[in-house]
């Protein structure tokens, strides 16, 4: 689903360069459901932004689903679903089912099976309360269900997200990682998240791309992270130990990852 090679991406700011990404290579196989973790500025966004088209590798090859992202956007844009938990894509001052029309009449989507598909994401995202509603008048935790649902209505087999609990509640927050774990088992949706949220990656995800300086500094199941550190047992602390400790050099996980199995979930 998602094949990065010796992906690299440089930014140049007041003449000198920044390596926010070096020499990436990662596969995800369809059904996988992935976290991607790292310090901040670690060139987590820089490679959501590579993986969906919005920035172009400067070194190195990307493919997700077939196609070269920064060139086939638009053929992309079609399979693939994308939620960035700081930026809304919804229509700020329109009602958000609206939104969700001019959604689908970007996507081409058949309007029956858009409504088909609505009344299914209205229900399990518990939206019919705020249908009507503008969207710069939703609180945060109905907003990021708005957005969640707009980038499904087109049924992508994947789905990318950039930390979408951040800020949530509790029960936002439980809310939406039960979606998801749903969306990912019963519909067998490959989804890739990054988060600074640790629940997060335990309550989700069966494998763990960590990013540090710009490297992929692991790869590997939750229980392979928490044994980097023996002594550790709360994934927080492991996590706070190998960022302090930040490592910018790659390490191997203890165990293989895991293979196109259809992932389970663990809590
Ligand atoms: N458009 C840009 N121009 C210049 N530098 C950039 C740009 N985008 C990102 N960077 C730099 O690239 C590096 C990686 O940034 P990125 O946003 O990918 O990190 P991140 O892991 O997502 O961080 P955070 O967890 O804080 O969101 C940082 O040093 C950042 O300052």
């Amino acid at each position: 689903m998602i094949e990065a090679t010796a992906v690299g991406r440089t930014f140049r700011v007041r003449g000198s360069v920044v390596h926010a990404v070096r020499d990436l290579s990662f596969r995800i196989e369809a059904g996988e459901f992935v976290g991607c973790l790292g310090p901040n500025g670690a060139g987590k966004s820089t490679t959501i932004k590579m993986l969906t088209g919005i920035l172009a590798p400067t070194s190195g090859r990307v493919t997700v689903a077939g196609l070269d992202p920064s060139r086939r956007r638009t053929g992309l844009a079609r399979r693939i679903g994308v939620v960035f938990g700081q930026r809304t894509t919804l229509w700020w001052d329109l009602p958000l089912k609206d939104s969700f029309e001019l959604v689908r009449l970007l996507y081409k989507v058949d309007r029956e099976v858009f409504r088909r598909r609505l009344g299914e994401l209205a229900e399990l995202l518990d939206l019919g309360g705020f249908l009507a509603t503008p969207v710069r008048q939703l609180s945060l935790g109905q907003r990021m269900r708005g957005d969640i649902a707009a980038a499904l209505l087109h049924d992508p087999a994947l789905l990318v997200l950039d930390e979408p609990t951040i800020g949530l509640d509790v029960v936002s927050k439980a809310g939406v990682r039960d979606f998801l774990r749903r969306l990912n088992a019963e519909r067998g949706t490959t989804v890739l998240l990054t988060t600074h949220d640790l629940g997060d990656v335990e309550r989700l995800c069966r494998r763990v791309l960590l990013i540090d300086h710009g490297r992929l500094a692991f790869d590997g199941t939750v229980d392979d992270l928490r044994a980097l550190v023996p002594g550790e047992t709360s994934i927080e602390d492991v996590v706070a130990h190998l960022y302090l400790n930040s490592p910018a050099s790659p390490r191997t996980p203890p165990a293989p990852r895991p293979s196109g199995d259809p992932p389970s979930v663990t809590a």
